[in-house]
């Protein structure tokens, strides 16, 4: 497996709640032919199938928390393998969400050649998030549960930012600008790996 995606860009995309991570990924995706995998994404499909999984996964995100992160990391790993053969890079959105669950990725599929920190304010986040949640359906774009995914992403998430600063592979992308403007900045991070 790990020989599989070998030669596959790895890319972590971080950033808040409503940063604009999955607008900017879906973009990666049209220009540069990367597979986006959204760890939210792939939680919500496995409590929109019903299982008893996906029950136990619906309660937790519904309160804002983190899910053990063995449960995120090998369905991000089964969706890795199943692209491996076509895919030239990979786009994890919303993964490591802290510093134990960057260490395990490392650890059981490979190191990241970049970290894009998609940077908004928080008042910016809950503006936009707000205004997904008149039409998302997300059962977590309600203000309760924003304000304790906000407060979740300072404490755990940002000390990721950290962590992989000290390798040298985090771009600090502005994210309060349009989201073509933001793209512009996400292509120039992704041009400097080749
Ligand atoms: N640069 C930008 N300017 C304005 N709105 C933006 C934006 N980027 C994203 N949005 C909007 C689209 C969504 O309704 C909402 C959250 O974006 P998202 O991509 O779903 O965020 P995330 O995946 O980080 O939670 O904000
Ligand atoms: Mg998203």
């Amino acid at each position: 497996m790990a020989d599989k995606i070998k030669d596959a860009k790895i890319i972590f995309v971080v950033g808040g709640p409503g940063s604009g991570k999955g607008t900017q990924c879906e973009k990666v995706v049209e220009k540069y032919g990367y597979t986006h995998l959204s760890s939210g994404d792939l939680l919500r499909a496995e409590v929109a199938s019903g299982s008893e999984r996906g029950k136990q996964l619906q309660a937790i995100m519904q309160k804002g928390e983190l899910v053990p992160l063995d449960t995120v990391l090998d369905m991000i790993k089964d969706a890795m393998i199943a692209k491996a053969d076509v895919s030239k890079g990979f786009l994890i959105d919303g993964y490591p969400r802290e510093v134990k669950q960057g260490e395990e990725f490392e650890k059981k599929i490979g190191a990241p050649a970049l970290l894009l920190y998609i940077d908004a304010k928080a008042e910016t986040m809950v503006k936009r998030l707000m205004k997904r949640g008149e039409t998302s359906g997300r059962s977590d774009d309600n203000e309760e549960t924003i304000k304790k995914r906000l407060d979740l992403y300072y404490k755990a998430t940002e000390p990721v930012i950290a962590f992989y600063e000290s390798r040298g592979i985090v771009r600090k992308i502005d994210s309060e600008l349009s989201v073509d403007e933001v793209f512009k900045l996400v292509s120039q991070a992704i041009d400097n790996l080749k």
